[in-house]
């Protein structure tokens, strides 16, 4: 059994590069990595809280038996009073992970989801960070993007751009957009291929244990279904384990075409932020988090870092556990 450490605060374009890739597929056999389902619920012990100022976590121990994060112990669950006592510590937890990278390997693999993310990133964009991260080592791409008009309201570029990407000087060749002329099927394979392009050019790391692409950073969303990405409970596609990238034609959140980065690269990240705000998502924080036993597991309770796993809350979204 793994420790989890439980905090409560109270407060484009291709390597290439052009924003539409143009890269032919390249097939890769690769080795499965997969969460393994918990064999025990997940359960919390929580003890007393340490620290229980205005602005810092509230500090709890925990134990939990039987999850994929609690097998590697390397969970972390921080809850905050409000969204934007969250959104500042998601920006120094951003941040520090940026300058680490970009110290060890000169570049810093950051990948977005769409959603209420990119309003929790807003930190980000004001002093210190803004001046003080090496925006022109970021390389930005999407866990999932919904395959219409980069100009579309549904679009989760255009949603990072106009609220994150645009506000930062990260060069437009460092943004990995999906090439949005293509069905959904062909934009799966070119992103695909944008990515091995991006391996092959050693921007992107390989990971040693799964052979999958390993991220710097993954900051993901979650909806109140317990889905990450494009990855939707009872879906086929949760159980992918060759692809990098792959595509959805009948997501059940619209719009339908979607495609979406795999378990297998979801999991091999150096470090993944879940992202969750808000009393719509309690149920599935609780189910994912809490220490009832089912036999279906949420998308959400699939993410398992090769690296380390944090969930960033807030109140509403906890208030079940
Ligand atoms: O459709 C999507 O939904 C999830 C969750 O979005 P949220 O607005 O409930 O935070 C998001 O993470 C994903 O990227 C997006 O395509």
């Amino acid at each position: 059994m793994g420790s989890f450490s439980i905090s409560v605060s109270s407060r484009a374009s291709s390597v290439g590069l052009t924003p539409v890739h143009r890269s032919s597929y390249i097939p890769v056999v690769q080795s499965l990595v997969l969460a393994k389902r918990p064999k025990t619920p997940i359960c919390w012990l929580r003890t007393k809280a340490v620290s229980s100022s205005a602005r810092d976590p509230i500090r709890f121990r925990s134990a939990m038996a039987g999850t994929a994060a609690s097998e590697k112990g390397k969970g972390d669950l921080q809850v905050f009073e409000s969204e934007e006592d969250l959104s500042v510590s998601l920006a120094k937890y951003t941040a520090d992970l940026s300058e680490k990278f970009i110290q060890e390997r000169g570049a810093f693999t950051v990948v977005l989801s769409g959603g209420s993310l990119i309003h929790s990133l807003r930190k980000l964009l004001e002093s210190p960070y803004l001046e003080s991260v090496d925006w022109t080592k970021w390389h930005v791409s999407w866990v999932d993007e919904r395959v219409v008009p980069k100009n579309h309201e549904d679009s989760n570029y255009k949603l990072a751009y106009d609220g994150f990407i645009s506000k930062v000087p990260i060069p437009p060749g460092n943004i990995y957009a999906i090439n949005d002329a293509l069905t959904a099927e062909g934009a799966a394979d070119d992103y695909e291929a944008c990515l091995k392009q991006l391996v092959n050019n050693k921007v992107v790391d390989l990971s040693a244990a799964s052979g999958f692409p390993k991220f710097d950073l993954m900051l993901l969303g979650m909806g109140p279904d317990g889905h990450v990405a494009s990855l939707f409970p009872g879906h086929p596609l949760v159980n992918e384990n060759k692809r990098w990238v792959t595509f959805i034609k009948d997501s059940p959140k619209p719009p339908p075409e979607r495609i979406t980065y795999t378990f297998p690269v979801i999991n091999s990240s150096a470090s993944i932020a879940l992202v969750i705000c808000g009393s719509g998502k309690a149920d599935a924080v609780h189910r994912a988090l809490g220490n009832q036993e089912n036999s279906d597991l949420l998308p959400v309770q699939i993410v398992s870092p090769e690296g380390k796993l944090t969930w960033f809350l807030d109140k509403p979204a906890a208030s079940k556990l």
